[in-house]
């Protein structure tokens, strides 16, 4: 059975919460630092790097998929979460999916971030990889480096993503 396009839709703490953390300064407890001249945006998500793993920063320099978008795979990071933030001010997608062995395609579903917003995947959380439109967009990545498997990948019927 093939399932309807993705329409994104806004990158919300409620509707993401069963997916991970959203990264982001609004409604963020706010400590005033430094004297005044910093505000901190407090733990805004939680990095677990999962069993002998250490936490480990990248930066990912993501450039445009061919139109239309269409979502053929997920894939999940079973030992540990993986975070990505833009470093530049510009929309991009987060589409995710439930599912216990495998994704349930007619689950997947396309958030639309701000250039403000990032997300904390929780661990074993099915997505797709990350997704950037019209321009290469860099991001910030805090995920696991050490030893086993952490990566899982499904394939099923491409989904459309309604843009
Ligand atoms: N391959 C890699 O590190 N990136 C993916 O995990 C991703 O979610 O983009
Ligand atoms: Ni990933």
């Amino acid at each position: 059975m093939s399932v309807r396009p993705l329409r994104p839709e806004p990158l919300t703490r409620a509707a993401f919460a069963s997916f991970g953390q959203v990264i982001e300064a609004e409604g963020a407890e706010t400590r005033v630092v430094n004297g005044g001249h910093a505000l901190r945006r407090h733990a805004l998500a939680a990095v677990e790097p999962g069993p002998d793993g250490r936490v480990i920063l990248s930066i990912f320099e993501a450039t445009p998929r061919p139109l239309p978008l269409v979502i053929h795979m997920l894939e999940r990071h079973p030992l540990a979460s993986q975070a990505f933030m833009p470093l530049s001010d510009r929309d991009w997608l987060v589409v995710v999916g439930e599912g216990d062995a495998a994704p349930d395609p007619a689950t997947l579903r396309c958030f639309r971030a701000t250039g403000r917003q990032g997300v904390n995947y929780r661990p074993g959380c099915w997505h797709f990889p990350v997704l950037v439109l019209g321009e290469r967009q860099d991001f910030l990545v805090a995920d696991r480096d050490g030893p086993g498997a952490n990566l899982d990948e499904a394939f099923f019927e491409a989904v459309t993503i309604a843009l």
